[in-house]
């Protein structure tokens, strides 16, 4: 089966979330069932890359990976758009885990696939009000309760917060499911800035307001506060 891929890059850091800096290769898939507001890869599913997409199976995607990577990675990042909405991602996980390579997802969380236990490094991020979108629990509640029923050690939650609505709307989050390793990670609400010196300015500034928030929460003693470290190194820049 083939799988709609709008970019394959790397290998750089993970930016994000509980294994940060790790080095890994990324996978980006296009299309998303989501539209939020502050979306940084909007270009997934907005169609502004629509002529880039390309449909590749596992050994095309592989491929690329090895061209691209060389013998220079073993970890392998899926994020989209939102790729738990392919069914068919679950032979190209098969397919890196026969290669030792270790897989991480990014998703969030809005749909359930047969494969998802299959990944290491599972993120799930929630979207706040700030994002416009809703979060069917029902189904975020059946994502979280069946990897925490196999005891599956690389679940995790990150909610990006702009404001106090999505601050209260994160810790909602963590009051429900307190068994999960918990971020919180600052939005970024400059997308279009080329100024990465500026940009950096205004994203430290949103950290320091979200740690001073996070430091005042008794509820929130064993959440983490990352940036996103790429935005720091490489601004708005794709494909890093
Ligand atoms: C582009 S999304 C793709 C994966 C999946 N659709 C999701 O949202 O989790 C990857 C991560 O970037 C985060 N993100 C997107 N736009 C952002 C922004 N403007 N500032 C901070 N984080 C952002 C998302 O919340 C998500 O955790
Ligand atoms: N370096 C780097 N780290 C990331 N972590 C999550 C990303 C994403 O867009 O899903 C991302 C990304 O695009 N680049
Ligand atoms: S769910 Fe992820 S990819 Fe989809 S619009 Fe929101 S941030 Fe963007
Ligand atoms: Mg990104």
């Amino acid at each position: 089966m083939s799988i709609p891929v709008l970019e394959i890059f790397g290998p750089t850091i993970q930016g994000e979330g509980m294994v940060i800096g790790q080095k890994t290769m990324f996978v980006r898939t296009a299309g998303c069932d989501y539209r939020c507001s502050w979306c940084d890869s909007a270009f997934t599913w907005d169609g502004s890359a629509q002529d880039e997409i390309r449909q590749m199976t596992p050994e095309q995607i592989w491929a690329e990976l090895e061209r691209l990577g060389k013998n220079r990675f073993s970890h392998v990042t899926i994020s989209g758009g939102n790729p738990a909405l392919l069914a068919g991602m679950g032979e190209l996980v098969s397919f890196l885990k026969e290669r030792g390579i270790r897989t991480a997802l990014e998703t969030q969380g809005s749909r359930w696939q047969e494969w998802l236990p299959l990944i290491d490094d599972i993120t799930l991020s929630p979207k706040p009000p700030s994002s416009g979108m809703n979060t069917d629990y029902a189904v975020l509640d059946r994502i979280v309760h069946a990897l925490l029923e196999q005891k599956h050690p690389g679940l995790n939650l990150k909610v990006v917060v702009f404001d106090d609505a999505d601050f209260a709307y994160a810790r909602d989050i963590h009051r429900r499911y307190p068994a999960v390793p918990f971020f919180l990670q600052p939005g970024n609400s400059d997308l279009v800035s080329a100024d990465t010196q500026e940009l950096r300015e205004k994203l430290l500034e949103s950290f320091e307001w979200l740690i001073d928030q996070a430091m005042a929460a008794p509820d929130l003693n064993d959440a983490k506060v990352l940036p996103q470290l790429h935005a720091l190194v490489w601004g708005n820049k794709r494909g890093v």
